[in-house]
């Protein structure tokens, strides 16, 4: 008899829901996002990212209170151990950044003696301090990655400046001027939560063997390196260069989509009529473009986004603005995805200690498709 009740299989767990989450909320019909319930472009303008991770850990925005004290343990954990240091030196010069912050990261697990002596580390306290030295520390990491690079020597944190002068403090030996520094904040904003996305995902599906929050965020970094995740942003870049000029950006085009390439930095799992992040990126992007006095740049990214939307109708997503913005704030390339890691850090431990706090054993099931049974010779 044929089985009539064959289960249906969403491949890639498209249109699936799995769980709830109070973090955040992606709506695609609105084109909107919310952050514990505020719009993220609200957050992005009136907020520092340092605000935007509290809201993000704690549920409300803090009390001016409560901001001096988060910010005075950020700023206290902000120096890399000689120890990181030195594994991160023992790596090749040639390892991708994402490489180089997912050892980190691991490391910094490897060194947490909590994890040797006991399993204290679901509590949430653990995860709450823990999550918070990973973000403190992300910046020096990433700015390692990047100075290591290109043979320049560390630059020590400064504990007189906020998150994002200090990160670009740390990357490039100066603060930049003030509209650097905001478009910079508002990358970290609009990168730091959107659901379940893939890394999130990873880092619940962790989370939910009981693991600790280094692993979570070790796998989720490996999830977010690939170009149809935070990859992307890097892949834009690149894309850009091959262009070279937007008067050549609709022949290349029509050759990458003859040759059924994805075109980086274009379309979403949810939204489907454009990203709601991107007009705020957008906008953080021409500040720099006249800052920069780079024209050029801003032709190519329209040029780009004009001829898909008229060949697919597919719209940029937020590694699309972001890309050319680090670019033109002096970022390597490969760096890119980095970035992204330090803001997402504070959605993924977000999540993390919302599984925990309602945990289950994620473990889907497949259909087997292997040959039938079958016997080894002999047996
Ligand atoms: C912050 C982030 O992580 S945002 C995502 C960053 N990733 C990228 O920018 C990579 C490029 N984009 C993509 O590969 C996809 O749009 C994804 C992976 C993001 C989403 O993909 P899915 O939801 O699985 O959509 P899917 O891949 O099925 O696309 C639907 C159709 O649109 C096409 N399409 C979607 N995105 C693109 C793209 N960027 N370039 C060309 N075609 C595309 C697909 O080829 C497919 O066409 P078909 O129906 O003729 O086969
Ligand atoms: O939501 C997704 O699938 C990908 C994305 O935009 C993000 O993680 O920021």
């Amino acid at each position: 008899m044929s089985d009539t009740t064959a289960p249906e299989i969403k491949k890639g767990l498209a249109g699936v829901v799995v769980d709830t989450t109070a973090i955040s909320k992606v709506n695609p019909e609105t084109n909107s996002l919310l952050y514990r319930g505020y719009p993220v472009q609200q957050l992005a303008a009136q907020c520092t990212f340092e605000e935007v991770a509290y809201l993000l850990w704690h549920g409300e925005l803090p009390s001016d209170d409560q901001l001096a004290e988060f910010e005075d343990h950020e700023r206290a954990h902000r120096h890399l151990d000689r120890v990181v240091k030195d594994a991160i030196d023992a790596l090749p010069l040639t390892a991708h950044p994402m490489d180089v912050v997912r050892t980190a990261i691991s490391v910094l697990g490897a060194l947490d003696e909590t994890l040797a002596h006991d399993r204290t580390w679901i509590e949430p306290d653990f995860t709450m301090q823990r999550s918070m030295r990973m973000f403190a520390k992300l910046p020096a990491i990433v700015a390692y990655a990047q100075r290591r690079r290109r043979h320049e020597h560390a630059v020590e944190p400064r504990d007189d400046l906020g998150y994002s002068a200090n990160f670009l403090h740390m990357v490039f030996g100066e603060v930049p001027e003030r509209v650097v520094v905001d478009a910079f904040d508002t990358s970290m904003t609009l990168y730091a939560e959107h659901s379940f996305n893939a890394s999130t995902f990873t880092a619940r599906v962790i989370t939910s063997t009981l693991s600790d929050v280094y692993s979570a965020v070790t796998g989720a970094i490996g999830a977010l390196k690939g170009p149809l995740h935070g990859g992307a942003n890097e892949a834009v870049m690149h894309v850009f260069s091959e262009i070279g000029s937007a008067d050549r950006a609709e022949a290349w085009l029509d050759q990458a989509l003859a040759e059924k390439r994805k075109i980086m930095g274009f379309g979403h799992r949810v939204y489907k009529n454009g990203d709601s992040r991107v007009p705020t990126m957008r906008a953080a992007l021409d500040t720099l473009i006249a800052h920069y006095d780079r024209r050029d740049m801003v032709e190519l990214y329209d040029a780009l986004e004009q001829a898909m939307d008229a060949r697919k109708g597919i719209k940029p997503n937020l590694d699309y603005p972001s890309g050319p913005a680090y670019h033109l704030m002096g970022f390597d390339t490969e760096v890119f995805t980095p970035l992204f890691v330090a803001a997402r850090v504070t959605g993924w431990t977000a999540h993390v200690m919302e599984q925990l706090s309602a945990n289950a054993l994620i473990r889907p099931l497949s259909v087997y498709n292997g040959p039938d049974e079958r016997h080894v010779p002999g047996a």
